[in-house]
C-alpha cells in the first residue's frame, strides 16, 4: 500500500534527514533520480537524449534547484537545455551549473521543445501560480495542442498550481505527463483533481522514509493489497459459510437498480444472495440462484445488508431500511437509503448501530447529508460525514475516497470516466455487499469493490461505451485475471 504525508509531515522529516548528511545531499539525490526518468523519456519518445530540446520553468525555491541540477546533468550528456526564470532570484548554484554545463537563459518558451520540466514550485507552494508562471504553463499547453507528443511535461515534485495537501485545483496548474517526485507520496498525487494532473507518478527514494514517523494522510492500495485482502474460498467452506449478502433495493418502478445490484453481488466471494423487494419478479427471471422474498423481515438470514438503489422513499421504503438498520450485521447504504437519512429521522438509529455500516454516496448525495459540497479537501470531508455518521464514507469520484470513523482514509487509484454512468454505483453496492458478508472489515471491502469496480470499468469501456451491465459483466474476468490469480 503507498502513503501519502502532508508537507509539515514531509518538512520534519527533511530537516531529521537532512541533519545527518552534507549540505546538498538531498538535492543531489532527487535530481539524479529526476534526470534518470527524463532521459528514460527521452529516449523512448524521441530516441535519445542528444540534441533533444529541454526546456526549464524556474521557480525561486528549492523546486526550482532540483530542475537546474536536472537540467545540468542533461546538458552534460548533450541536450539542449533551456531555462525561463520565473522569479528574481533562483538556485544560485543551480544557475551556475546550468550554465556552466552549457544551458542558456530564454525569456519566453520556445516554439519546438521536447521535454519541459515543471520546477515553478513544489512543497513550498502557496496558492496558485502566478502570472509570470500561468503564462509560460499556457504557452506550454498550446505548443502541445498543436503537436500531441510535443513537448512533454514532466513536473518536479508536484505539479505547479495544485494544492499539495489536498489534492484541489483553484486556478491554473501544469498538466503532466509525468511527475517525479521525492521521498514520499503527497496527497494531491493521489487524490482530486490534483491527481489527474499529476499523470503518471513515479517516487524517486531519498532515503526519507525512516523519517516519516506521523500517519500518512492517505493511503492508497496496490493490486496485491486487493489480493490478499479478498475472500478465498476453501475447503471447509459451503454456500453459507462463504457468507450471504442480502438485497433491500428496487421497487416496481426502478427494478433496474435491483438487477445490477444482484449483479454486482453474484461477482463477489458470497455463495448465497438474497433479494427482499418488490422487484422479485425481475431478479427471479434473470437469476435463478437468487432467493427472493417481498420484505427485509421475510428474507431470512445474512451475513450484510446492501440497501437502496431504486428503493424509493415512500413509507415501505423507510419501513425496509430501518429493517436493514436494525440487523447486527453491516449494512451497506446506498442512493434512495442515503436519501431517507438526511431528514435525521434515523441517526439515532444509525449512531447506535454494533455492526459496521457503509455508505457510498456521490457529490449530490454528499451534500445532502453533509448539509454542503466535499469542497476543495475531499479526504477531510469524508473524514468529517465518516466520524459524524459513525460510519465508512466512500465518496464516489475519479479518484473514489474511503474515509473511516476512526479517521483513516484511503483513495483509489482505479478511478476511470467510463463508469460516469447511470447504474454503476449499484454494481458497486452489491459487489461491496458481498465483500462484507464475506466478513472483510467494513473500510477494506470498500475499498477493494472500488478497486475491483474501476478495473472492470476500464475493462468495459476497452469495447466501447460502457453501460452498467457491462461494468457488471466485467467483474468476472477483472476478478479472474487480478484478484484470483495473482
Ligand atoms: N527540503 C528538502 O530537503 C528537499 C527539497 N526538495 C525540493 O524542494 C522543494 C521545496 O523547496 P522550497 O521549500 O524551496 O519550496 P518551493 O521550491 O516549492 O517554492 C518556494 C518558493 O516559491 C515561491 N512560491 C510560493 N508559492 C508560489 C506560487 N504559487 N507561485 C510561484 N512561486 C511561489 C516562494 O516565494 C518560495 O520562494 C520540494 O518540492 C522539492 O522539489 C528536494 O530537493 C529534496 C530535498
Ligand atoms: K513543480
Amino acid at each position: 500500500m503507498k502513503g501519502a504525508w502532508r508537507v509539515s509531515d514531509i518538512r520534519s522529516a527533511e530537516a531529521a534527514l537532512m541533519a545527518t548528511l552534507p549540505p546538498g545531499t538531498l538535492m543531489k539525490r532527487a535530481a539524479a533520480g529526476l534526470t534518470k526518468r527524463v532521459v528514460s523519456l527521452l529516449t523512448d519518445r524521441f530516441g535519445g537524449v542528444y540534441g533533444r530540446r529541454v526546456l526549464l520553468l524556474v521557480g525561486a525555491g528549492d523546486n526550482g534547484g532540483d530542475t537546474l541540477l536536472a537540467g545540468a546533468a542533461l546538458a552534460r550528456r548533450g541536450a539542449a537545455v533551456s531555462a525561463l526564470r520565473l522569479a528574481d532570484r533562483v538556485h544560485e548554484e543551480g544557475w551556475a551549473l546550468l550554465l556552466a554545463a552549457g544551458g542558456r537563459s530564454v525569456a519566453a518558451v520556445p516554439r519546438t521543445v521536447d521535454v519541459v520540466l515543471d520546477g515553478i514550485v513544489g512543497i513550498g507552494a502557496k496558492g496558485g501560480l502566478r502570472a509570470n508562471a500561468a503564462a509560460a504553463v499556457k504557452s506550454v499547453r498550446q505548443a502541445r495542442a498543436g503537436d500531441r507528443a510535443r513537448p512533454a511535461v514532466v513536473a518536479v515534485d508536484v505539479p505547479s498550481g495544485v494544492s499539495v495537501d489536498t489534492g484541489a485545483v483553484e486556478g491554473d496548474a501544469v498538466r503532466a505527463d509525468v511527475t517525479v517526485t521525492f521521498g514520499a507520496y503527497k496527497p494531491a498525487l493521489l487524490v482530486g483533481p490534483a491527481a489527474v494532473h499529476a499523470g503518471i507518478v513515479e517516487l524517486v527514494d531519498i532515503g526519507l522514509r525512516p523519517y516519516l514517523t506521523g500517519t500518512a494522510a492517505l493511503r492508497v492500495p496496490e493490486r496485491v493489497d486487493v489480493a490478499a485482502w479478498w475472500p478465498r474460498t476453501g475447503p471447509q467452506d459451503d454456500k453459507y459459510r462463504r457468507g450471504v449478502v442480502g438485497l433491500a433495493t428496487g421497487s416496481a418502478d426502478y427494478p433496474g437498480a435491483a438487477v445490477l445490484g444482484v449483479a454486482g453481488a453474484l461477482a463477489g466471494p458470497t455463495g448465497y444472495v438474497r433479494y427482499a423487494g418488490s422487484a422479485a419478479q425481475a431478479i427471479r427471471d434473470r437469476f435463478p440462484t437468487v432467493v427472493c422474498a417481498e420484505r427485509v423481515g421475510d428474507a431470512g438470514r445474512v451475513q450484510a445488508w446492501v440497501c437502496g438503489s431504486g428503493l424509493g422513499t415512500d413509507g415501505r421504503a423507510q419501513a425496509e431500511l430501518r429493517a436493514v438498520l436494525a440487523a447486527p450485521v453491516p449494512v451497506c447504504l446506498d442512493a434512495d437509503a442515503l436519501n431517507l437519512l438526511v431528514d435525521g429521522s434515523l441517526a439515532g438509529q444509525l449512531r447506535d448501530r454494533r455492526a459496521p455500516t457503509v455508505v457510498t454516496p456521490h457529490d449530490r448525495e454528499f451534500a445532502r447529508l453533509a448539509g454542503a459540497d466535499p469542497g476543495p479537501d475531499r479526504v477531510e470531508s469524508a473524514l468529517q460525514l465518516a466520524a459524524r455518521m459513525n460510519a465508512v464514507v466512500l465518496l464516489k469520484g475519479d479518484r473514489t475516497v474511503v474515509a473511516t470513523p476512526g479517521g483513516f482514509a484511503y483513495a483509489n487509484p482505479t478511478g476511470s470516466a467510463a463508469l460516469a454512468t447511470a447504474g454503476t454505483g449499484d454494481v458497486l453496492a452489491g459487489l461491496l455487499g458481498s465483500l462484507l458478508a464475506a466478513g472483510l472489515a467494513a473500510e477494506l471491502a470498500a475499498m477493494a469493490a472500488a478497486y475491483v469496480h474501476g478495473l472492470a470499468g476500464r475493462r468495459a469501456a476497452a469495447d466501447g461505451p460502457p453501460n452498467a451491465l457491462h461494468v457488471a459483466e466485467a467483474l468476472r474476468e477483472t476478478l479472474s485475471n487480478v484478484i484470483i490469480k495473482s
